[in-house]
């Protein structure tokens, strides 16, 4: 369960989210939109502890642990997409390398190569950043931006990513400025003038 009530939050004298409640359940597939700057990655900091909010509160369930893809993701540039999920994953002793290596090859990345991630796309990270927020079987998975950078085929396989993490029971949160066509969500939300409303 991913419960947010009543969260305010200001930098300095700019009021950005003035009222964001949202109940979700698992298994549920939630869009939020919003225009650039109307505080989409800012309810997200704000949910994984980055940021902390004004006032309101934040709610999960007992077990939930939560993944997540904010903005540009940091990576150890010169080790290889491997030993950086590797690295990560290990921060909570959950590395497994049978799904990581699977996840990698899902995105059509190679478990073996060893680039330095420093020689990757930007769509090639973007994936790898994909994969982090899902690799330790986390439950509550936001993602930012997710398919900015990555290719028409890639978005399939995440779209078959988010299809499968709904058939898991987790609960997926996704915020973009436009729309995924093949992508059908269980909630729409449109965050507006710091109001977050349900379509
Ligand atoms: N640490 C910060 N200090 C000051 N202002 C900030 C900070 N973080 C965000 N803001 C401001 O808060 C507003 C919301 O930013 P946020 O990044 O959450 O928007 P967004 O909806 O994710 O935008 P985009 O679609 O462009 O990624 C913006 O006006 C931004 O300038």
């Amino acid at each position: 369960m991913l419960e947010l009530r009543h969260i305010k939050k200001s930098f300095g004298q700019k009021l950005v989210l003035k009222n964001v409640s949202l109940l979700a359940k698992p298994g549920e597939l939630v869009h939020i939109s919003g225009i650039n700057g109307s505080g989409k990655s800012t309810i997200f900091k704000i949910i994984t502890g980055l940021l902390e909010a004004d006032s309101g509160e934040i709610r999960l369930g007992e077990n939930d642990v939560v993944g997540a893809l904010i903005e540009n993701p940091d990576f150890l540039e010169y080790e290889s997409a491997m030993s950086n999920l590797h690295f990560l994953a290990n921060l909570n002793k959950r590395f497994n390398e049978k799904i990581v290596r699977d996840l990698l090859r899902h995105f059509m990345l190679d478990p073996d190569d060893p680039e330095p991630i420093a020689k990757y796309s930007v769509g090639m990270r973007q994936k790898v950043g994909i994969i982090q927020a899902v690799m330790e079987n986390q439950n509550v998975i936001l993602f930012d931006e997710p398919t900015r950078g990555i290719d028409q085929e890639s978005v399939s396989l995440f779209v078959a990513l988010l299809k499968k993490l709904k058939q898991q029971n987790k609960i997926v949160v996704v915020a973009s400025h436009d729309q995924i066509n093949e992508l059908k969500y269980d909630r729409l939300f449109i965050l507006r003038q710091g109001i977050l409303q349900e379509k």
